[in-house]
């Protein structure tokens, strides 16, 4: 089965809040919340992959030193194997604001369950809340 590289990250606001963005109609999984972040490309690495999609999606500037490696989701999809490391990020430069029409949410971490997200994430929620 092919294996996809995702890169995703939890942005964490100086409350604790974590950023999830919803997919919007007419992708895989439309409706569902998921972390910022996207397929990494050829000869990308994760955290430049990160930094990408930041700008491209939330109009913020990082680096890789903000860029905390904290788990990674490992979830057989339909003709795919998704490997997603999740990093954590509390610094960055800009206001995130969408830039493709995406709904985003800053979500407390014992309120992640209020917003479902694709399956590959289920195993990272409690990891999340126990780590913030
Ligand atoms: N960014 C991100 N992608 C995730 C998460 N969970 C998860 O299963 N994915 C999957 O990882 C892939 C990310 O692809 P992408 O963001 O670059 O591209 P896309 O939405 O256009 O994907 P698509 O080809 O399924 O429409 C998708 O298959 C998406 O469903 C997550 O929390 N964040």
């Amino acid at each position: 089965m092919k294996l996809l590289l995702v890169s995703a990250v939890a942005l964490i606001d100086v409350e604790g809040r974590i950023l999830l963005a919803q997919r919007p109609e007419g992708k895989s999984m439309a409706g569902l919340w998921e972390f910022p972040g996207g397929k990494v490309e050829p000869g990308e690495t994760p955290e430049a992959c990160l930094i990408r999609e930041l700008r491209e999606e939330l109009g913020i500037e990082t680096q890789e030193s903000c860029l905390a490696p904290l788990t990674f989701a490992s979830h057989s999809y339909e003709g795919f194997h998704l490997l997603m490391p999740l990093f954590a990020c509390r610094k960055w430069t800009g206001q995130v604001a969408p830039q493709e029409g995406q709904q985003l949410s800053w979500v407390k971490a014992n309120a992640l369950r209020d917003y479902p997200m694709p399956p590959a994430d289920e195993p990272l929620i409690p990891i999340l809340r126990d780590w913030l």
